[in-house]
């Protein structure tokens, strides 16, 4: 596991109406505060990558669709440094994922159906705390299939 990343395994309550899926509550040990919330969503066979927040703790859900979400850090004071992680997610394998600034992130749709991603954060949505690389860069250990 990458130095900082959790991993919260989240309730699904269903019943014969739909189903209520949990994702963060503020009395969580690993909350820290509210900044914005948003949706993202990506078609099957998409990839969305690279990106590294500046500041941003990222808190991602996946209450639709699948994806394959690869982490890889950067951090050279890290004890993970130089390491990448993938974390399949989706409604069937529900849980939170926290990532802290700093760790480069993206994700790719592998469900036939967009998936969405969303992603509760600390601080609202800022391009300039935001780096990107391609998904394909040389900077990055990761082939995506
Ligand atoms: C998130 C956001 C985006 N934008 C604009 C910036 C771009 O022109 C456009 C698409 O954003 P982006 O290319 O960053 O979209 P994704 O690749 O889906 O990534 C976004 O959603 C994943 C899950 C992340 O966690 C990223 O931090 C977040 O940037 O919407 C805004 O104007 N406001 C916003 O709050």
């Amino acid at each position: 596991m990458i130095e900082g990343v959790k991993i919260t395994p989240l309730k699904t309550i269903a019943d014969d109406r739909g189903k209520i899926m949990h994702m963060l509550r503020s009395d969580a040990e690993h909350f820290s505060k509210f900044g914005e919330v948003y949706f993202s969503f990506v078609n099957n066979g998409v990839i969305k990558a690279w990106h590294y927040h500046k500041e941003m703790t990222i808190n991602y859900a996946v209450p639709v669709g699948k994806i394959d979400f690869v982490l890889y850090d950067s951090r050279e004071e890290s004890s993970t440094f130089g390491e990448t992680q993938v974390i399949t997610m989706s409604p069937e394998d529900y849980f939170l994922v926290t990532v802290p600034p700093r760790v480069w992130n993206g994700f790719k749709g592998l469900s036939t159906e967009p998936a969405m991603v969303v992603n509760c954060t600390d601080i609202p949505h800022r391009g300039d705390e935001i780096e990107r690389l391609d998904f394909n860069t040389d900077k990055i250990p990761f082939k995506w299939d």
